[in-house]
């Protein structure tokens, strides 16, 4: 989809408050040889252009390694593009300036246990971001931090709890808790719920819903559990060899998905055999379908 169109789905929404801009984003890795592979780089993302309207959630769907976490580090400031930029409420993220950036977006990553400092309780956890950044006195962050608890669903006895006494559910709720302390504007969710149970998948996704009603959020959703897309994301953005090759809204994509991968993503998500996955195919050149 092109920029008209993406024009379009936003006057639709009747909005051009735009939260996060990707603009011609590209990153490159150099790789070393090996002895499987030669010397060469690879484009992990290349030349991507998107906007999140405020509010709104945007999906962002591939398969694996199809440079989505990569464009996520990105937008984090937490890996330096080889090219483009990244504004946020219409200011440039300076990787240098992360601080800044993180009053602003935050990330939720796939797996909590990994992400949650193991020698901290869930208090010093979630309590370190209002540290840092000087948030109020003491008091003021003890109830911060109790409300923001409350809020994820951590009971009281929980809170002085370290990472290894908790559930995988209760690990998440946790690093959402930490990632909202500062009330940022905008969430980076990288796979929130893949290394969940269903069942606990189903209540952390509902946690995001909710909270993003409270605080009036905008979402990337970074997924390829294309269910779990279908029932969240305003619209979606699909990628495929560091490209977006298709940006829609959610009822389009699921409807009436114009691109041969797209369409083959939704084919896969469909199909009865379990663990057949998305296959890794070679798309010819369309590039008609790939956003400039
Ligand atoms: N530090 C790195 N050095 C070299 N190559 C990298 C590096 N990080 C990522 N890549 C490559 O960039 C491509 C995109 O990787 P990325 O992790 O962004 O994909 P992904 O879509 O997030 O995959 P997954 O869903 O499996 O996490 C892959 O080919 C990966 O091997």
């Amino acid at each position: 989809m092109n920029k008209i169109a993406e024009d379009r789905i936003a006057e639709e929404q009747g909005s051009n408050d735009i939260a996060l801009e990707l603009c011609a984003l590209s990153r490159t890795f150099k790789l070393k040889r090996g002895f499987f592979q030669a010397e060469g780089e690879i484009k992990a993302v290349n030349n991507v252009s998107l906007r999140l309207y405020r509010g709104e959630t945007l999906g962002l769907v591939g398969e694996s390694g199809c440079g989505k976490s990569t464009l996520a580090k990105m937008l984090l400031g937490l890996l330096e593009p080889s090219s483009g930029n990244v504004l946020v409420n219409g200011k440039e993220i300076d990787p240098t300036q992360r601080m800044a950036a993180a009053r602003h977006i935050q990330p939720i990553f796939q797996d909590p246990y990994s992400s949650l400092n193991p020698r901290k309780t869930v208090s010093q956890i979630v309590g370190l971001p209002l540290k840092l950044h000087g948030i109020g006195n003491a008091a003021e962050q003890r109830s911060k931090l109790r409300e923001m608890l409350d809020l994820v669903g951590m009971p009281e006895r929980t809170h002085h709890q370290y990472p290894n006494q908790l559930s995988g559910g209760q690990r998440q709720r946790v690093a959402i808790a930490r990632a909202l302390i500062l009330r940022p504007d905008i969430l980076i969710c990288d796979e929130p719920t893949s290394a969940l149970d269903v069942s606990v998948q189903a209540q952390i996704l509902n946690l995001l819903l909710d909270l993003k009603r409270e605080f009036g959020l905008t979402y990337l959703f970074i997924s390829h559990d294309l269910g779990v897309v279908e029932h969240l994301v305003d619209r979606v953005a699909v990628m495929h060899q560091g490209s977006i090759v298709e940006l829609e809204t959610r009822e389009k994509i699921f409807s009436q998905a114009q691109h041969p991968y797209t369409q083959m993503l939704l084919a896969s998500a469909l199909s009865p055999e379990p663990g057949l996955g998305i296959p890794d195919i070679v798309l010819q050149e369309s590039p008609a379908y790939v956003m400039q």
